[in-house]
Protein backbone atom coordinates (compact mmCIF):
# COMPACT_ATOMS: atom_id res chain seq x y z
CA UNK A 1 0.00 0.00 0.00
CA UNK A 2 1.41 3.39 -0.41
CA UNK A 3 1.47 6.45 1.68
CA UNK A 4 -1.20 8.41 -0.25
CA UNK A 5 -3.73 5.96 0.55
CA UNK A 6 -3.48 6.44 4.18
CA UNK A 7 -2.48 10.44 3.91
CA UNK A 8 -4.93 12.32 6.20
CA UNK A 9 -6.55 9.42 7.63
CA UNK A 10 -6.48 8.84 11.36
CA UNK A 11 -4.00 5.62 12.54
CA UNK A 12 -5.76 3.11 14.48
CA UNK A 13 -3.19 0.56 15.87
CA UNK A 14 -4.07 -2.71 16.85
CA UNK A 15 -2.66 -6.14 18.32
CA UNK A 16 -1.25 -7.66 15.44
CA UNK A 17 -1.74 -11.18 17.78
CA UNK A 18 -1.48 -12.43 21.25
CA UNK A 19 -3.70 -11.95 23.92
CA UNK A 20 -5.69 -8.87 22.96
CA UNK A 21 -5.91 -9.61 19.00
CA UNK A 22 -9.30 -10.95 18.72
CA UNK A 23 -11.17 -8.95 21.68
CA UNK A 24 -9.80 -5.74 19.66
CA UNK A 25 -11.40 -6.83 16.23
CA UNK A 26 -14.86 -7.44 18.26
CA UNK A 27 -14.77 -4.22 19.47
CA UNK A 28 -13.66 -2.70 16.48
CA UNK A 29 -16.94 -4.59 14.90
CA UNK A 30 -19.17 -3.57 17.61
CA UNK A 31 -18.14 0.26 16.96
CA UNK A 32 -19.04 -0.35 13.39
CA UNK A 33 -15.50 0.28 11.96
CA UNK A 34 -15.24 -2.13 8.80
CA UNK A 35 -12.46 -2.97 7.09
CA UNK A 36 -11.26 -6.45 4.86
CA UNK A 37 -7.62 -7.22 6.31
CA UNK A 38 -6.41 -8.70 2.54
CA UNK A 39 -3.02 -11.59 3.38
CA UNK A 40 -2.59 -10.69 6.74
CA UNK A 41 -1.33 -7.07 6.04
CA UNK A 42 -0.29 -4.94 8.61
CA UNK A 43 -1.85 -1.83 6.79
CA UNK A 44 -5.49 -1.72 6.20
CA UNK A 45 -7.83 0.96 4.90
CA UNK A 46 -11.36 1.41 6.97
CA UNK A 47 -14.35 1.31 4.50
CA UNK A 48 -16.67 3.55 6.51
CA UNK A 49 -14.26 6.06 7.98
CA UNK A 50 -11.18 8.41 7.03
CA UNK A 51 -8.94 5.42 9.49
CA UNK A 52 -6.25 3.41 8.21
CA UNK A 53 -6.04 0.45 10.95
CA UNK A 54 -2.08 -0.53 11.66
CA UNK A 55 -1.77 -3.70 12.92
CA UNK A 56 1.58 -4.14 15.38
CA UNK A 57 2.99 -5.85 18.58
CA UNK A 58 0.92 -4.68 21.62
CA UNK A 59 4.51 -3.95 23.33
CA UNK A 60 5.25 -1.19 20.72
CA UNK A 61 1.96 0.17 19.74
CA UNK A 62 2.50 2.67 23.31
CA UNK A 63 5.62 4.28 21.41
CA UNK A 64 4.23 4.46 18.21
CA UNK A 65 1.48 6.32 20.18
CA UNK A 66 3.71 8.10 21.91
CA UNK A 67 5.69 10.05 19.99
CA UNK A 68 2.84 10.29 17.19
CA UNK A 69 3.63 7.95 14.18
CA UNK A 70 0.03 6.51 14.71
CA UNK A 71 -2.73 8.66 16.26
CA UNK A 72 -4.48 5.93 18.48
CA UNK A 73 -4.21 2.27 19.74
CA UNK A 74 -5.29 -0.39 21.92
CA UNK A 75 -2.79 -2.19 23.97
CA UNK A 76 -2.19 -3.29 28.15
CA UNK A 77 -1.65 -0.28 30.38
CA UNK A 78 1.27 -2.56 31.70
CA UNK A 79 3.41 -2.24 28.30
CA UNK A 80 2.85 1.60 28.43
CA UNK A 81 4.41 1.72 31.88
CA UNK A 82 7.19 -0.68 30.45
CA UNK A 83 8.02 1.74 27.39
CA UNK A 84 7.99 4.73 29.66
CA UNK A 85 4.60 6.25 27.52
CA UNK A 86 2.74 6.86 29.91
CA UNK A 87 3.38 10.80 30.15
CA UNK A 88 3.02 10.84 26.09
CA UNK A 89 0.36 9.06 26.15
CA UNK A 90 -3.32 9.60 27.50
CA UNK A 91 -5.55 6.55 28.55
CA UNK A 92 -8.85 7.82 27.37
CA UNK A 93 -10.71 4.07 28.22
CA UNK A 94 -10.21 0.98 30.02
CA UNK A 95 -11.41 -1.88 27.94
CA UNK A 96 -12.32 -4.24 30.31
CA UNK A 97 -10.96 -7.06 28.79
CA UNK A 98 -6.77 -8.24 29.01
CA UNK A 99 -6.82 -8.44 32.50
CA UNK A 100 -3.92 -9.76 34.74
CA UNK A 101 -1.50 -8.87 37.06
CA UNK A 102 2.79 -8.62 37.21
CA UNK A 103 3.96 -10.74 39.97
CA UNK A 104 7.13 -11.70 41.17
CA UNK A 105 7.00 -15.77 41.53
CA UNK A 106 8.94 -18.15 42.65
CA UNK A 107 9.66 -21.90 42.81
CA UNK A 108 6.53 -23.26 45.82
CA UNK A 109 9.13 -25.55 46.83
CA UNK A 110 12.56 -23.98 47.92
CA UNK A 111 13.99 -21.45 50.20
CA UNK A 112 12.93 -18.24 48.60
CA UNK A 113 9.74 -17.37 50.79
CA UNK A 114 9.14 -13.38 50.08
CA UNK A 115 10.95 -10.57 47.23
CA UNK A 116 13.72 -10.12 50.30
CA UNK A 117 14.76 -13.58 50.30
CA UNK A 118 15.17 -13.02 46.16
CA UNK A 119 16.64 -10.04 46.17
CA UNK A 120 20.54 -10.09 45.45
CA UNK A 121 19.95 -13.16 43.05
CA UNK A 122 18.44 -13.69 39.71
CA UNK A 123 15.59 -12.50 38.15
CA UNK A 124 14.37 -13.18 34.55
CA UNK A 125 11.80 -11.41 32.95
CA UNK A 126 9.99 -10.07 29.40
CA UNK A 127 9.52 -6.46 31.53
CA UNK A 128 12.93 -5.49 32.34
CA UNK A 129 12.02 -1.90 32.84
CA UNK A 130 9.72 -2.44 35.67
CA UNK A 131 11.39 -5.47 37.37
CA UNK A 132 14.49 -3.41 37.10
CA UNK A 133 13.14 -0.27 39.28
CA UNK A 134 11.26 -2.35 41.37
CA UNK A 135 14.47 -4.39 42.12
CA UNK A 136 16.31 -1.51 42.27
CA UNK A 137 14.13 -0.13 45.05
CA UNK A 138 14.19 -3.22 46.55
CA UNK A 139 18.06 -3.31 46.73
CA UNK A 140 18.08 0.45 47.95
CA UNK A 141 15.86 -0.59 50.89
CA UNK A 142 18.05 -3.81 52.07
CA UNK A 143 21.34 -1.50 51.24
CA UNK A 144 22.43 -4.46 48.65
CA UNK A 145 24.91 -2.43 45.94
CA UNK A 146 27.10 -3.29 43.52
CA UNK A 147 28.15 -6.69 42.34
CA UNK A 148 25.31 -7.99 44.69
CA UNK A 149 22.52 -5.90 42.95
CA UNK A 150 19.43 -8.58 42.03
CA UNK A 151 20.44 -8.99 37.89
CA UNK A 152 17.70 -8.71 35.94
CA UNK A 153 17.74 -10.72 32.77
CA UNK A 154 15.48 -9.85 29.25
CA UNK A 155 14.20 -13.21 27.70
CA UNK A 156 11.06 -12.74 25.23
CA UNK A 157 8.38 -15.23 26.08
CA UNK A 158 8.55 -18.29 28.16
CA UNK A 159 9.45 -16.65 31.14
CA UNK A 160 7.63 -19.43 33.49
CA UNK A 161 10.66 -21.94 32.24
CA UNK A 162 13.67 -20.29 33.53
CA UNK A 163 13.61 -21.58 36.99
CA UNK A 164 13.15 -24.85 36.15
CA UNK A 165 15.90 -24.78 33.81
CA UNK A 166 17.90 -22.90 36.22
CA UNK A 167 18.28 -19.78 34.54
CA UNK A 168 16.42 -17.96 37.43
CA UNK A 169 15.74 -17.79 41.59
CA UNK A 170 12.64 -16.10 40.20
CA UNK A 171 10.68 -14.54 37.47
CA UNK A 172 8.37 -11.69 36.96
CA UNK A 173 5.71 -12.42 34.68
CA UNK A 174 2.01 -11.62 33.70
CA UNK A 175 -0.69 -14.24 35.70
CA UNK A 176 -4.14 -13.94 34.87
CA UNK A 177 -5.75 -17.52 35.67
CA UNK A 178 -2.58 -18.79 37.45
CA UNK A 179 -2.90 -21.80 35.26
CA UNK A 180 0.74 -21.40 33.62
CA UNK A 181 2.78 -20.04 37.43
CA UNK A 182 1.15 -23.30 38.62
CA UNK A 183 2.03 -25.83 36.57
CA UNK A 184 5.45 -24.51 35.98
CA UNK A 185 5.60 -25.22 40.02
CA UNK A 186 6.02 -21.55 40.61
CA UNK A 187 3.90 -18.91 43.22
CA UNK A 188 3.22 -15.31 43.84
CA UNK A 189 5.27 -13.40 46.38
CA UNK A 190 4.52 -10.00 45.14
CA UNK A 191 2.26 -7.86 42.49
CA UNK A 192 3.94 -4.63 40.79
CA UNK A 193 0.98 -3.97 38.94
CA UNK A 194 -2.54 -4.49 37.46
CA UNK A 195 -3.39 -3.88 33.98
CA UNK A 196 -5.94 -4.14 31.75
CA UNK A 197 -6.49 -3.17 28.04
CA UNK A 198 -6.65 0.20 27.09
CA UNK A 199 -7.53 2.50 24.42
CA UNK A 200 -4.85 5.13 24.35
CA UNK A 201 -4.15 8.66 21.75
CA UNK A 202 -1.08 10.58 22.14
CA UNK A 203 -1.23 13.34 24.37
CA UNK A 204 -0.06 15.82 21.50
CA UNK A 205 -1.69 14.72 18.89
CA UNK A 206 0.22 15.85 15.24
CA UNK A 207 -2.85 16.84 13.25
CA UNK A 208 -5.30 18.69 15.80
CA UNK A 209 -8.26 17.90 12.38
CA UNK A 210 -8.33 14.35 13.35
CA UNK A 211 -9.66 15.63 16.91
CA UNK A 212 -13.12 15.27 16.59
CA UNK A 213 -12.66 11.55 14.94
CA UNK A 214 -10.62 10.56 17.69
CA UNK A 215 -13.72 11.55 20.01
CA UNK A 216 -16.34 9.98 18.17
CA UNK A 217 -14.46 6.76 17.93
CA UNK A 218 -13.68 7.01 21.44
CA UNK A 219 -17.30 7.43 22.43
CA UNK A 220 -18.59 4.18 20.39
CA UNK A 221 -15.95 2.15 21.80
CA UNK A 222 -17.23 3.36 25.48
CA UNK A 223 -20.88 2.68 23.93
CA UNK A 224 -19.49 -1.44 23.48
CA UNK A 225 -17.90 -1.39 26.18
CA UNK A 226 -20.79 -0.26 28.35
CA UNK A 227 -22.86 -2.59 26.62
CA UNK A 228 -20.93 -5.12 27.28
CA UNK A 229 -20.98 -4.57 31.51
CA UNK A 230 -24.89 -3.86 31.44
CA UNK A 231 -27.86 -6.07 30.84
CA UNK A 232 -31.46 -4.73 31.21
CA UNK A 233 -33.03 -6.36 33.88
CA UNK A 234 -37.34 -6.42 33.59
CA UNK A 235 -39.37 -7.41 36.27
CA UNK A 236 -43.44 -6.81 37.64
CA UNK A 237 -44.55 -6.14 40.80
CA UNK A 238 -47.04 -5.28 43.31
CA UNK A 239 -46.66 -1.58 44.18
CA UNK A 240 -46.51 -2.07 47.84
CA UNK A 241 -43.76 -3.67 47.16
CA UNK A 242 -41.97 -1.49 44.61
CA UNK A 243 -40.02 0.53 47.03
CA UNK A 244 -38.22 -2.30 48.15
CA UNK A 245 -37.77 -3.80 44.71
CA UNK A 246 -36.16 -0.64 43.76
CA UNK A 247 -33.57 -0.42 46.18
CA UNK A 248 -32.30 -3.66 44.88
CA UNK A 249 -32.52 -2.31 41.26
CA UNK A 250 -31.78 2.11 41.47
CA UNK A 251 -31.03 2.07 37.44
CA UNK A 252 -27.60 4.13 36.24
CA UNK A 253 -29.99 7.86 35.90
CA UNK A 254 -33.09 5.51 37.21
CA UNK A 255 -35.74 2.77 36.33
CA UNK A 256 -38.50 2.97 34.29
CA UNK A 257 -41.71 2.48 36.07
CA UNK A 258 -45.09 1.80 33.83
CA UNK A 259 -47.99 0.60 34.99
CA UNK A 260 -50.10 -3.12 33.75
CA UNK A 261 -53.35 -3.59 33.14
CA UNK A 262 -53.16 -5.63 36.10
CA UNK A 263 -55.15 -3.37 39.13
CA UNK A 264 -51.75 -2.29 41.53
CA UNK A 265 -49.21 -4.02 39.78
CA UNK A 266 -45.96 -1.82 37.37
CA UNK A 267 -43.21 -2.91 35.30
CA UNK A 268 -39.91 -2.25 36.20
CA UNK A 269 -37.03 -1.27 33.92
CA UNK A 270 -33.66 -0.76 34.94
CA UNK A 271 -29.68 -1.22 34.20
CA UNK A 272 -27.91 -3.79 36.02
CA UNK A 273 -24.01 -4.62 36.57
CA UNK A 274 -23.74 -7.43 34.31
CA UNK A 275 -21.95 -9.61 37.31
CA UNK A 276 -24.19 -8.86 39.66
CA UNK A 277 -27.07 -9.91 37.69
CA UNK A 278 -28.20 -13.49 39.60
CA UNK A 279 -27.38 -11.71 43.06
CA UNK A 280 -29.98 -8.96 42.07
CA UNK A 281 -32.57 -11.71 40.45
CA UNK A 282 -32.37 -13.48 43.80
CA UNK A 283 -33.06 -10.26 46.16
CA UNK A 284 -35.95 -9.44 43.88
CA UNK A 285 -37.62 -13.08 44.41
CA UNK A 286 -37.01 -12.23 47.86
CA UNK A 287 -39.01 -9.26 47.78
CA UNK A 288 -41.32 -10.41 45.79
CA UNK A 289 -41.11 -9.34 42.21
CA UNK A 290 -42.22 -11.94 39.50
CA UNK A 291 -41.29 -12.41 35.30
CA UNK A 292 -37.95 -11.16 36.30
CA UNK A 293 -36.62 -11.33 32.42
CA UNK A 294 -32.89 -10.28 31.50
CA UNK A 295 -31.67 -8.62 28.43
CA UNK A 296 -28.32 -8.14 27.13
CA UNK A 297 -27.47 -4.90 25.37
CA UNK A 298 -25.94 -5.00 21.99
CA UNK A 299 -25.10 -1.21 22.17
CA UNK A 300 -25.40 1.77 24.03
CA UNK A 301 -24.32 5.50 24.84
CA UNK A 302 -24.71 6.11 28.48
N1 LIG B 1 -2.66 -14.19 30.48
C1 LIG B 1 -3.08 -13.00 30.17
N2 LIG B 1 -4.32 -12.62 30.46
C2 LIG B 1 -4.79 -11.41 30.14
N3 LIG B 1 -4.07 -10.48 29.48
C3 LIG B 1 -2.84 -10.81 29.16
C4 LIG B 1 -2.28 -12.07 29.46
N4 LIG B 1 -1.04 -12.13 28.99
C5 LIG B 1 -0.84 -10.93 28.42
N5 LIG B 1 -1.90 -10.12 28.52
C6 LIG B 1 -2.05 -8.74 28.01
O1 LIG B 1 -1.85 -8.79 26.61
C7 LIG B 1 -0.71 -8.02 26.25
C8 LIG B 1 -0.01 -8.71 25.12
O2 LIG B 1 0.50 -9.94 25.61
P1 LIG B 1 0.80 -11.16 24.65
O3 LIG B 1 1.56 -12.19 25.45
O4 LIG B 1 -0.43 -11.59 23.98
O5 LIG B 1 1.71 -10.40 23.63
P2 LIG B 1 2.49 -10.76 22.38
O6 LIG B 1 3.88 -10.94 22.83
O7 LIG B 1 2.19 -9.68 21.38
O8 LIG B 1 1.88 -12.10 21.85
P3 LIG B 1 2.55 -13.53 21.86
O9 LIG B 1 2.62 -13.92 23.34
O10 LIG B 1 1.55 -14.36 21.09
O11 LIG B 1 3.88 -13.38 21.21
C9 LIG B 1 0.11 -7.91 27.53
O12 LIG B 1 0.92 -6.78 27.51
C10 LIG B 1 -0.98 -7.83 28.57
O13 LIG B 1 -1.48 -6.51 28.66
O1 LIG C 1 -2.25 -16.90 34.38
P1 LIG C 1 -2.50 -17.41 33.02
O2 LIG C 1 -3.96 -17.31 32.65
O3 LIG C 1 -1.99 -18.80 32.81
O4 LIG C 1 -1.75 -16.45 31.96
C1 LIG C 1 -0.41 -16.13 32.13
C2 LIG C 1 0.39 -16.40 30.90
O5 LIG C 1 -0.11 -15.59 29.83
C3 LIG C 1 0.97 -14.86 29.25
O6 LIG C 1 1.63 -15.56 28.27
P2 LIG C 1 0.97 -16.07 26.91
O7 LIG C 1 0.16 -17.29 27.15
O8 LIG C 1 0.22 -14.94 26.26
O9 LIG C 1 2.20 -16.49 26.04
P3 LIG C 1 3.73 -15.99 26.00
O10 LIG C 1 4.42 -16.71 27.13
O11 LIG C 1 4.18 -16.41 24.66
O12 LIG C 1 3.70 -14.48 26.15
C4 LIG C 1 1.96 -14.68 30.40
O13 LIG C 1 3.26 -14.40 29.95
C5 LIG C 1 1.83 -15.99 31.16
O14 LIG C 1 2.72 -16.96 30.64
Amino acid sequence: MNTEAIDGRMLFAIPKKGRLHEKCIELLAGADIQFRRHNRLDVCLVMNHPIALVFLPAADIPSFVGEGNVDIGITGHDVILEAKMEGRVTEMQRLGFGKCALQVQVPEIGPIKSVEDLAGKRVVTSFEVLAGEYFDRLDDRLQITGENKTKIEYVGGSVEAACALGLADGIVDLVESGDTMRAAGLHAIATLIQSEAVLIKSTVPKNPKIVPLIDLIASRIAGVVAAGKFVICSYNVSRDKLHAALIITPGRRAPTISPLEEENWVAVNSMVEKNKMAAIMDELVKVGAEDILIFKLDNCRV
